[in-house]
């Protein structure tokens, strides 16, 4: 039976400016994320997936509607929600052991115990070797690993993961969507990641939801039944490609 992770039922977030106009963003979305499942979001430019994310987050709260993660109600922030940003958010003057264990703070662990984690994490980033070294130093890709071990050192219900990759260049995007497809058969995790690469989500979900503006109810979305490796090249993963195209207003897959 599979395990709901992430339960929005009718999510509303409007934002309402000074001189009182109202933007509603999302206008009563549906959505539900199974234990295990990679959910990738894609669709226009402000339609509202980081105002999403930040929801899931706990950063935000909802104008109505019910969210839930791992069956408790969002309330704020919590251990059990992981983030991981497009700039990695890493402490220059910490090691990358360090900059890993740092989150464990909030889970009350002993440093040593803090430590010993965060070591196994970089190992299973595949970056065991630079522990030691000062952060500031590894390459964008290598801290974009950092930001993904100190996610999952958390050993959170859901990695949420807002266009982590868009800072890299191509070479070392292809090599992060390899790891992150490697890393989540290693840690079984669960994964709702936002892209504005159509290649990108097809490569890495299960699932590819497209949102609109002003999303109500369940927004479209494609599964994507494809083996790892995926060939992005292959006509299968082409199709795939395209039918997730067609979910996006003309200007938005002109751009993508
Ligand atoms: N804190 C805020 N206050 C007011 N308006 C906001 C706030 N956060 C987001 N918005 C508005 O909500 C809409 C959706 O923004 P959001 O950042 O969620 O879009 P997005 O789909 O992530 O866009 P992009 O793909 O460009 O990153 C935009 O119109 C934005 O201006």
């Amino acid at each position: 039976m599979p395990e709901t992770i992430v339960s929005c039922a009718g999510l509303v977030r409007t934002f309402t400016a000074k001189d009182g106009t109202e933007n509603a963003v999302l206008k009563g979305l549906d959505l539900t994320v199974e234990r295990g499942e990679c959910v990738v979001i894609i669709g226009p430019s402000g339609c509202g997936k980081s105002t999403l994310l930040n929801l899931l987050a706990g950063f935000d709260k909802p104008t109505a509607g019910s969210l839930t993660v791992a069956g408790s109600a969002v309330t704020g922030p919590g251990p059990e929600r992981a983030v991981v940003f497009q700039d990695y958010a890493l402490l220059p003057w910490l090691t990358t052991v360090q900059n890993v264990a740092i989150g464990l703070r909030i889970k009350g662990m002993k440093k040593k115990e803090r430590l010993q984690k965060a070591r196994h994490y970089l190992d299973i980033v595949g970056l065991g070797h630079a522990a030691d070294r000062e952060v500031y130093r590894l390459s964008g890709g290598m801290q974009q690993r950092v930001s993904i071990a100190r996610a999952l050192a958390l050993e959170p219900a859901i990695l949420l993961m807002d266009e982590p990759f868009g800072a890299l260049d191509a070479i070392q995007r292809g090599i992060m969507h390899t790891e992150l497809t490697r890393i989540r058969k290693e840690t079984k995790s669960t994964v709702l990641f936002i892209t504005h690469s159509l290649e990108e989500a097809v490569f890495l979900g299960d699932r590819v939801i497209a949102l609109s503006h002003g999303t109500s109810g369940a927004p479209a979305e494609v599964a994507v039944p494809l083996a790892y490796p995926r060939d992005a090249l292959a006509p299968e993963f082409l199709d795939i490609m395209r039918e997730v195209r067609s979910l996006l207003p003309a200007q938005a897959s002109a751009a993508v």
